[in-house]
């Protein structure tokens, strides 16, 4: 990442909008914007596949859920923040990953420039490619932070996106079961 670059863009923002960013309050606010862009778009630096180095063998084919993982991601239209929940399934084919894997996969498409729906399928992609597993279902809920503080001004409107693959596209049931586990059935 070009942290240079960054502060000056942050410095011409200031001045643009009529701030003097050589005030007290604002002198570090550059170099801090930089150090949290390395952090909140981290995930451009990353690939999900470091995280599937290692498996484990799988000894059910049974549906393996993680639900409630938190996310804060930023949309790329504005880059406000949109934040919310991912739930993350699938069916083990040979291999499971191990559990924290499946949110470090999250974390590895949140923290990027983004907007929701393909959040969502690069989460399903990542897990396809990785573990080969039988289906794949990803559920986000999120609220958008450009649709609360500006813009339309709707706070608490969530946006829920899905992706199914697999036996999940195949079988209604599973889908079924897998809203039922994450309450939104
Ligand atoms: N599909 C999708 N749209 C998003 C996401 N995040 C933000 N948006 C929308 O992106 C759109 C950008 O629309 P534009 O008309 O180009 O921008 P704008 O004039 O700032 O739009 P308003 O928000 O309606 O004021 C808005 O409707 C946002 O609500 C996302 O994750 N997915
Ligand atoms: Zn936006």
């Amino acid at each position: 990442m070009d942290l240079e670059k960054i502060k000056q863009g942050a410095k011409l923002i200031l001045e643009g909008i009529g701030e003097d960013p050589e005030r007290e309050g604002l002198m570090d606010t550059p170099d801090r914007i930089a150090r949290m862009c390395e952090e909140i778009f981290g995930g451009l630096e990353q690939d999900a596949a470091e995280h599937f180095e290692k498996k484990f063998h799988a000894t059910s084919n049974n549906m393996v859920l993680e639900k409630d993982i938190t996310f804060y991601s930023v949309c790329e239209h504005h880059l406000l923040p949109f934040y919310g929940k991912a739930h993350v399934a699938y069916i083990p084919g040979d291999k499971v990953a191990g559990l924290s894997k499946i949110a470090r996969t999250v974390e590895v498409f949140a923290r990027r420039p983004q907007i929701q729906e393909n959040m969502t399928a690069q989460i399903a992609d990542a897990l396809e490619q990785h573990l080969e597993p039988k289906g794949v279902m990803v559920l986000l809920e999120a609220e958008h932070m450009c649709m609360t503080m500006r813009g339309v001004q709707k706070p608490g409107t969530k946006t829920v996106t899905t992706i199914v693959r697999g036996a999940f596209a195949e079988d209604m049931m599973l889908q079924q079961t897998f809203l039922q586990m994450v309450n939104k059935g």
